[in-house]
C-alpha cells in the first residue's frame, strides 16, 4: 500500500518536472546554443575556455527557457485555440501561469547572475535583454500586430550570438554584429516556411503571420530574398572580415548552395507544402552545419592542416 502511494507520489513530481521542462519549449534551445558556440569559438580564435564555454551555454540555456516560459504565460489563450500548442502545459491545465511566472524570474535570475559572475556584464546584459525584447518587442507589441513580426522578432533569437561572443571578449566587434546579422537574416526563411504549412492554424487565431495576411506568392517571394540575402552575408566572414578560414567558406558555400536551391524550388513550387516543408527542416540542419563550420574552422588543429597541405602543394609546384 505504501509502495503504491510512494511510486503514485513519485509519478507525480516526475509529471510536473516534465511539464515544467517542456514550458520552456527545450527543442529550440540546442540551436541556440550552437550560435553562441559558433561565436565563442571565432571569438576565442578557436581557444575557448572549457569553464566559460559551461558557464555561457548555462546562462544562455536559462535565458531563454526563461523568455519561452513568459511567452507561454503571455499566449495561453491562442496556444489554447491552435492544434500545435493546445497541449502545452499551461493551456492543458498542467501549469498555473503564476507558477510559470514565478519559474522564469527564477530562471532569470539565475541566468543573470551565473553569467556576471562567470563571464562578465555585458553578456549578463545581452541574455536579458533578450529575455525583455522577445517578451515585449515580438510577443506584446508585435506577434499579434504585423506581418512583419518574426522579422523583428528574430532579433531575440539572433542574441545568443552576442552573448557568446561578449562572454569571451567582453566587448562586441563587426563580427559579432555579422553573426547576429546571419541568424536574424535566416529567420524568416526559417519561420515562413513553416508558416506556409500551418498558416490555417494562424489564420483561426487571428496571428497576422505573412502567409495570412499577404498571400503564398507574396510569401515564397520574401523567403527567397532573405535566402539570397543570408547566403551573401555568410560569406561575409570569410571575405572581407577575414573572422573565419577558408574550410568555414567551403561549408558555408555548399549550405547556401542548397538553401537557395531549396528556396528556389519553393519559389516555383508555391503551392506545395511538403516543398515547404523540405525548407523548413532544412534551415535547422544549415544553422546547425553552419556554426559547426565556425567551429571547426577555427580549431588550432584545423589551421596546421590546412597550413600543411598547402605548403605540400607548393612543394609539389
Ligand atoms: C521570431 C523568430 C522565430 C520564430 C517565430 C520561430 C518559430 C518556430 C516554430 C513555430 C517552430 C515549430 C515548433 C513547434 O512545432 O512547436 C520552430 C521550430 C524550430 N525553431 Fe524556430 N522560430 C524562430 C527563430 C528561431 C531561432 C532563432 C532558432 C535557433 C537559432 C530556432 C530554432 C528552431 C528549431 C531548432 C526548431 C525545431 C524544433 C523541433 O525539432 O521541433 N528558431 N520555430
Ligand atoms: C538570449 C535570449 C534569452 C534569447 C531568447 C531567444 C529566443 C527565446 C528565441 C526564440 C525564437 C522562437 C523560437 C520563437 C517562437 O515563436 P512563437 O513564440 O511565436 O512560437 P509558437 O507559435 O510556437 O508559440
Amino acid at each position: 500500500m505504501i509502495e503504491t502511494n510512494v511510486s503514485r507520489h513519485h509519478e507525480t513530481f516526475l509529471q510536473v518536472v516534465q511539464s515544467y521542462y517542456q514550458l520552456t519549449k527545450p527543442r529550440i534551445i540546442p540551436l541556440l546554443l550552437i550560435t553562441t558556440a559558433g561565436s565563442m569559438w571565432i571569438a576565442a580564435k578557436g581557444e575557448v575556455d572549457p569553464l566559460l564555454l559551461l558557464v555561457t551555454l548555462t546562462g544562455g540555456t536559462l535565458a531563454a527557457a526563461s523568455a519561452q516560459t513568459i511567452n507561454c504565460v503571455y499566449d495561453r489563450d491562442i496556444d489554447y485555440d491552435m492544434e500545435r500548442t493546445r497541449h502545452r502545459p499551461i493551456p492543458s491545465g498542467k501549469v498555473q501561469p503564476r507558477d510559470a511566472l514565478i519559474f522564469a524570474i527564477a530562471l532569470a535570475t539565475i541566468s543573470f547572475t551565473l553569467l556576471a559572475v562567470f563571464a562578465n556584464l555585458l553578456a549578463a546584459l545581452l541574455a536579458f535583454s533578450g529575455i525583455v525584447f522577445y517578451i515585449l518587442v515580438y510577443t506584446h507589441w508585435l506577434k499579434r500586430h504585423t506581418p512583419q513580426n518574426i522579422v523583428v522578432g528574430g532579433a531575440a533569437g539572433a542574441i545568443p550570438a552576442l552573448v557568446g561572443w561578449a562572454a569571451v571578449t567582453g566587448t562586441l566587434s563587426w563580427s559579432a554584429w555579422l553573426i547576429f546579422a546571419i541568424v536574424f537574416l535566416w529567420t524568416p526563411p526559417h519561420f515562413w516556411a513553416l508558416a506556409l504549412m500551418i498558416k490555417d492554424d494562424y489564420a483561426k487565431v487571428g496571428i497576422p503571420m505573412l502567409p495570412v495576411i499577404e498571400g503564398t506568392t507574396v510569401t515564397v517571394k520574401q523567403i527567397w530574398y532573405y535566402t539570397l540575402v543570408t547566403v551573401f552575408a555568410t560569406v561575409l566572414l570569410f571575405y572581407p572580415l577575414g573572422a573565419s578560414g577558408i574550410l568555414y567558406a567551403a561549408i558555408a558555400g555548399i549550405l547556401g548552395g542548397l538553401f537557395i536551391h531549396k528556396s528556389w524550388r519553393l519559389l516555383q513550387n508555391p503551392e506545395d507544402r511538403a516543398v515547404a516543408k523540405e525548407l523548413f527542416l532544412f534551415s535547422i540542419s544549415y544553422m546547425m552545419l553552419l556554426c559547426l563550420g565556425m567551429v571547426v574552422d577555427s580549431l588550432p588543429v584545423t589551421h596546421n592542416l590546412i597550413n600543411a597541405v598547402s605548403n605540400h602543394l607548393h612543394f609539389i609546384a
